[in-house]
């Protein structure tokens, strides 16, 4: 279980001010303002979900990542990590996770990467069982035997993902933090890290925490959401839950006979005031509504009264259109914001 309480970081930042002199000035007489961050976020993620940590750019994902795996420590507020207090605990707490941030490494610059595994295989004591299976899973799965005996440095930004990727599972760590894991890769690797992660899920128990901004890793991976925004919590749930919150619904409809086009067009548009009806391809009619405005089944009985229905399809909501939508309104915090 990962557990936030009003969890908090502000950075002190100088101010800077433009131009040559300005920069004389700045290191001259600094003044500094706060970013505040993270902004008292509280959020239980329960030991064996695989959650999607989701947030605009700026929104204190990485901010917050850092504090559950100890690499900063909260301004106010706490966290917890299986028990644990990881900024207090930095080494006990990093052999029960295992941690990928995209834009850094935790491998050695300079060594192989057969190399950073032989030594964290000791830092971590893993058992020669896990460690062999692990690694024939590599093979497997990120054709981890192709890296050779290159440096990491020198290693393509994808070459080095898949080794990142593998360090941060081969302990078999409880709990996976993984901060934007798929930049870089091909999409036949995305899918095989998605595999492999799902498939540690599964087999392990591992709990996941996954900040990405790609849709597709999200929807392949995760099973619930925490939605941050200007460093608050503004969602907590499942994806299903999430997706309910669509502004939009919309449903398409094939029929028999009836109105022409036009004007069965405009008799849902009079009927239902508020939608948006137009035609598709073959005759299928595309009804898009407002979900404050109308149920479903209202929607649906309005149809079945009008036309003659032959076959009738309603999408799931596009989780990126629902994150566009929460990321344009103004902040409603939920989980405990003081
Ligand atoms: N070391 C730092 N010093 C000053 N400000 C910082 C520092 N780290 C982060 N910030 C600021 O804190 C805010 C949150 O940053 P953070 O990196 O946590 O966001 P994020 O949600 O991970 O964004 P992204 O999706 O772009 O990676 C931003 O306004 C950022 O500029």
């Amino acid at each position: 279980m990962i557990v936030a309480e009003n969890l908090t970081k502000e950075f002190r930042v100088a101010e800077r001010r433009p131009g040559l002199l300005g920069s004389l000035a700045t290191l001259l007489t600094r003044e500094y303002h706060t970013v505040r961050a993270v902004d008292g976020v509280s959020f239980e993620i329960p030991a064996g979900s695989k959650t999607a940590y989701i947030g605009a750019n700026g929104a204190g994902k990485s901010t917050t990542v850092k504090m559950l795996t100890g690499i900063m420590t909260p301004t106010s507020g706490r966290c917890l990590v299986a028990g644990i207090e990881p900024y207090r605990e930095r080494r006990r707490n990093a052999r029960s996770i295992g941690v990928v941030f995209g834009q850094r490494s935790q491998l050695w610059w300079d060594l192989s990467v057969p190399d950073s595994f032989r030594i964290l295989r000791r830092v971590y004591d893993i058992p020669d069982g896990v460690y062999h299976r692990n690694l024939a899973l590599y093979r497997e799965l990120l054709d981890i035997d192709a890296l050779g005996t290159t440096p990491v440095r020198q290693l393509s930004l994808g070459q080095r993902m898949r080794a990142e990727i593998a360090a941060s599972l081969l302990h078999d760590p409880a709990v996976v933090f993984w901060d934007e894991p798929t930049i870089g890769l091909d999409m036949v690797l995305k899918t095989a890290v998605r595999d492999l992660v799902n498939r540690a899920h599964r087999e392990l128990g591992t709990t996941v925490v996954l900040t990405s901004h790609d849709i597709a890793d999200i929807a392949a991976i995760c099973d619930s959401a925490l939605v941050v925004d200007h460093g608050r919590v503004v969602h907590q749930g499942s994806i299903q839950d999430l997706l309910r919150t669509a502004e939009d619904r919309s449903v398409s409809f094939d029929h028999r006979g009836g109105p022409a086009p036009h004007d069965a067009l405009a008799l849902i548009e009079r009927g239902l005031p508020g939608v948006r009806a137009a035609t598709e391809d073959g005759g299928r009619v595309r009804v898009d509504y407002p979900a404050n405005l109308f149920a479903s089944r209202q929607v649906l009985a309005f149809l079945l009264d009008h036309f003659d229905l032959v076959d009738c399809y309603a999408p799931e909501p596009d989780l990126e259109e629902v994150l566009r939508q929460i990321y344009g309104r103004a902040p409603t915090p939920v989980g405990g914001h003081s």
